[in-house]
């Protein structure tokens, strides 16, 4: 059967006894996470549908698994192109792709939220779901920023309810921090972190709060880039030059958040700034916002501290 792989069987074994092993996955939001997302779960032998609120935006997304996937098969099964092909064919298998959200999360066992970054359109998302999933179905949402207790908060199942949150670009990235609150249960904390690592990740434990530990850590420098540039102390490329050569980060800060999109980076600090509107590391920047409301999103978009039209 396609959808029992390796890895699929391995988290089963580690797994059974403490509770079902997660088969479906539904994968909400089909862009720039939601897509790889789906692609590692489905590589690692799970069902996945893809729900995103267009059909044009999922089958866009489709075809961006569909690179992805090349790129990883050219890498993984560079001596043998047969296995490789295997593997693609077998991958894109396990992927479906839906609109209907509410159809699709009737019959999963995990429903992982990767859509935009805004309590309220989450809220209302989850709490549509919840009436329609079975009992027994996980929530996860992969928010970069936003407490998952609130996102949760429109929901019975809070017991159910935890954060999987991924890193772009989740194919290459290898760690998943997995976010409990106050009501999620042991078992269910214990099904994210299994998941996780059923998809290749390395995962680590995090409480639920502001940006967990990687983007606490990261939102504040990548913020302080962004004010030393409005302060006209040195050029976006002179401090990614910096930060690269000199700290040894694979990308400069401008170039992360061109990656990881100016809406997204503007939606975190604009959220953190309102829990705690004192703090200055959380400060709000007019160029980032400037720049989002001329739709200069970053790489998405073609422009955004860099041009990358061709
Ligand atoms: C201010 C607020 C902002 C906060 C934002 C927080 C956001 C969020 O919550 C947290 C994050 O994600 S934070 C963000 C965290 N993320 C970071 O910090 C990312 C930092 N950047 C990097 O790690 C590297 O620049 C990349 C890996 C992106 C590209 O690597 P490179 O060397 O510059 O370029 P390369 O040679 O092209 O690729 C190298 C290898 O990777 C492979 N590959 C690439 N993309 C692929 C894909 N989509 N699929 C499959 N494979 C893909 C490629 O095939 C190649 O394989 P090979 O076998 O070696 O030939
Ligand atoms: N971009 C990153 O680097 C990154 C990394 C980790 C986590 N995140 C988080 O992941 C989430 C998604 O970010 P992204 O970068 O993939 O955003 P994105 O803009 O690339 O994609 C979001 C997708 O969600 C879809 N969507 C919006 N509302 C929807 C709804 N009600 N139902 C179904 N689909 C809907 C949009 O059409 C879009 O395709 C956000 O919460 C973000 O904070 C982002």
């Amino acid at each position: 059967m396609a959808f029992a792989t390796s890895a699929l069987v391995r988290s089963l074994s580690t797994s059974a006894s403490r509770q079902a092993a997660i088969k479906h996955v539904t994968v909400i939001g089909g862009g720039l996470m939601g897509t790889g997302i789906t692609q590692v779960a489905a590589q690692s032998g799970h069902n996945v549908t893809m729900c995103d609120v267009s059909d044009d935006i999922v089958q866009k997304g489709l075809a961006r698994i569909q690179d992805s996937l090349k790129r990883v098969v050219k890498k993984k099964y560079k001596d043998d192109p047969t296995a490789g092909q295997k593997f693609f064919d077998s991958t894109m298998e396990n992927i479906r792709i839906d609109t209907n959200v509410e159809r699709v999360a009737a019959s999963t066992d995990l429903v992982i939220e990767a859509i935009i970054e805004n309590l309220d359109i989450k809220q209302k998302l989850f709490s549509s779901l919840d009436k329609v999933a079975p009992q027994h179905t996980i929530f996860a949402s992969n928010t970069s920023s936003l407490p998952i207790k609130d996102i949760a908060s429109t929901c019975e199942r809070q017991d159910r309810f935890g954060g999987l949150h991924f890193f772009n670009p989740v194919p290459v990235m290898k760690l998943v921090e997995v976010v409990r609150f106050g009501a999620t249960s042991n078992e269910t904390f214990q099904s994210l972190t299994d998941f996780g690592q059923a998809v290749g990740k390395t995962t680590v434990s995090c409480k639920d709060t502001p940006g967990f530990i990687v983007n606490r850590l990261l939102v504040p420098y990548m913020m302080e880039a962004v004010r030393m540039l409005e302060r006209g102390e040195a050029s976006a490329r002179d401090i990614d030059t910096a930060m690269k050569l000199g700290a040894g980060y694979p990308m400069g800060p401008f170039e992360l958040c061109d990656y990881v999109g100016l809406d997204t980076t503007k939606f975190i600090v604009q959220g953190w700034h309102e829990l705690d509107p004192d703090q200055p590391l959380f400060k709000p920047s007019e160029l980032v916002n400037k720049l989002v409301a001329e739709g200069k999103l970053g790489m998405k978009s073609g422009e955004g501290f860099y041009s990358y039209k061709k």
